[in-house]
């Protein structure tokens, strides 16, 4: 029986590993969730799974919380950024699911792995921000990082039983968005109704945008470097708008090995939560019949410059990869809120990371610092 925490039960991927959990009780146990503003769906959440300890974004929500929930259920109610950490952290957990969005989720991951728990890892801008420093405290630890993205669960399920020496290249998959088709001169017409309109996968609002940017990629690109050990050289962008293959690795004797399978992400959840079994997810196969044709070609760097940023991040290191997660958080919250045009993403991207003086091997505080610095920057411009 796997003891679980999931953060960010409320949103896309962790109301899909609940779903999971739902299905198979004999395998694991809900004992911590959390939310940020969605009370409702977490009240009902907690009246299903009956976790010990909740956490929710500030004191006045978990009061909130506190009133609505019916007598006889009675959770230890936490708050911010110390009760995140605590339900990540917690001692009655030995798995932690990491579904929180944004640059939030570097905290309690950091606490999760501190205190030796096995973590399932969606939130990519954790990685993105700060893997050096993640991925060595889990050396030290030895825990586990079993990553949840897609992307990186198929690559992870490729590479099984071949050795790591091996692997030369790795084939990183994008469905090309909402807007692969669209020309550029049309990009100022985009409103963010178009934009959250992914092709294929359901999702939140901040990863629904830059999957329509390009920018999921490049954060997925730097995700890759840090979990597999590989140069940014070594990974290839592939547009394949079917999303059925999820990635794919090249090895050594010249053979590639795909994962496929439908665009739901309760395999990759369900993998990183049973690994190395493999559990009932109520997945169909692809209809591979019916599906004319599997697709790949090259990304447009002129319309979708997200991935030279990545890349230039993954070149200069340092603070710069924070900078640019950071940027893009202030940018995507920015167009989400109707403030700036879709192509003005990438303006403040952009400019952000021209404007910062990178640091060599920062530490967490320097990390840290980065992220604020380039908040206030792309704030500025906005
Ligand atoms: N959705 C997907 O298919 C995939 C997602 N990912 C990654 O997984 C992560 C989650 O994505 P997704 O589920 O789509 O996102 P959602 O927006 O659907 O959910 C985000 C969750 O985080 C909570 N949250 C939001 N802001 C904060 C905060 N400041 N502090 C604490 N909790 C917060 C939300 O709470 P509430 O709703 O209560 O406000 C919600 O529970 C992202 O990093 C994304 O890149 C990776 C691969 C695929
Ligand atoms: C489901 C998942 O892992 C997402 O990260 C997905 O990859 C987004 O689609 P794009 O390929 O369009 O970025
Ligand atoms: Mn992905």
């Amino acid at each position: 029986m796997k003891l679980l925490s999931i953060l960010g039960a409320t949103g896309s991927i962790g109301t899909s590993a609940l779903e999971i959990v739902r299905m198979h009780p004999d395998r694991f146990q809900v004992k911590a969730l959390t939310a940020a503003n969605n009370l409702p769906l977490l009240r009902r959440q907690i009246q299903q799974f009956m976790p010990e300890m909740v956490a929710v974004l500030d004191e006045a929500k978990a009061r909130e919380l506190g009133d609505m929930l019916p007598p006889g259920v009675r959770p230890e109610i936490l708050s911010g950024a110390s009760g995140y950490a605590a339900a990540a952290a917690w001692d009655k957990v030995d798995t932690v699911v990491l579904a929180m969005v944004g640059a939030a989720g570097l905290n309690p991951a950091l606490a999760a792995i501190e205190a030796g728990k096995d973590i399932a890892l969606a939130n990519k801008e954790t990685l993105v921000m700060a893997g050096d420093i993640v991925m060595a405290k889990a050396r030290e630890k030895n825990v586990t990082v079993l990553p949840v993205d897609s992307e990186h669960s198929a690559m992870f399920q490729c590479m099984l039983g071949n050795q790591a020496r091996d692997v030369k290249q790795l084939f990183l998959t994008a469905s090309g968005g909402p807007f692969r088709n669209t020309p550029q001169s049309d990009f100022p017409g985009i409103t963010r109704e178009d934009a959250l309109n992914h092709p294929n996968w359901s999702m939140g609002n901040k990863i629904s945008i830059d999957s329509a940017t390009l920018m999921n990629k490049g954060l997925e690109l730097i995700e890759a470097v840090h979990l597999f050990g590989i140069s940014h050289q070594n990974i290839q962008v592939l547009i394949h708008p079917q999303s059925i293959v999820h990635s794919m690795v090249g090895f050594a004797d010249g053979s590639v090995m795909a994962q496929m399978g439908v665009p739901d992400m309760k395999q990759a959840i369900s993998f990183a939560l049973s690994f190395p079994d493999r559990l009932d997810t109520g997945l169909s196969f692809p209809d591979f019949a019916a599906l004319a044709s599997l697709t790949f070609c090259a990304p447009d760097s002129e319309r979708f410059p997200s991935l030279a940023f990545a890349r230039e991040a993954c070149e200069k290191k340092g603070t710069l990869p924070a900078v640019m997660n950071a940027a893009n958080e202030v940018a995507v919250q920015a167009f989400l809120d109707r403030r700036i045009r879709f192509s003005d993403i990438f303006t403040l991207v952009s400019t952000t990371m021209a404007a910062h003086t990178c640091i060599d091997n920062p530490d967490l505080s320097g990390i840290i610092e980065a992220d604020r610095w380039a908040r206030e920057k792309a704030g500025s411009l906005i």
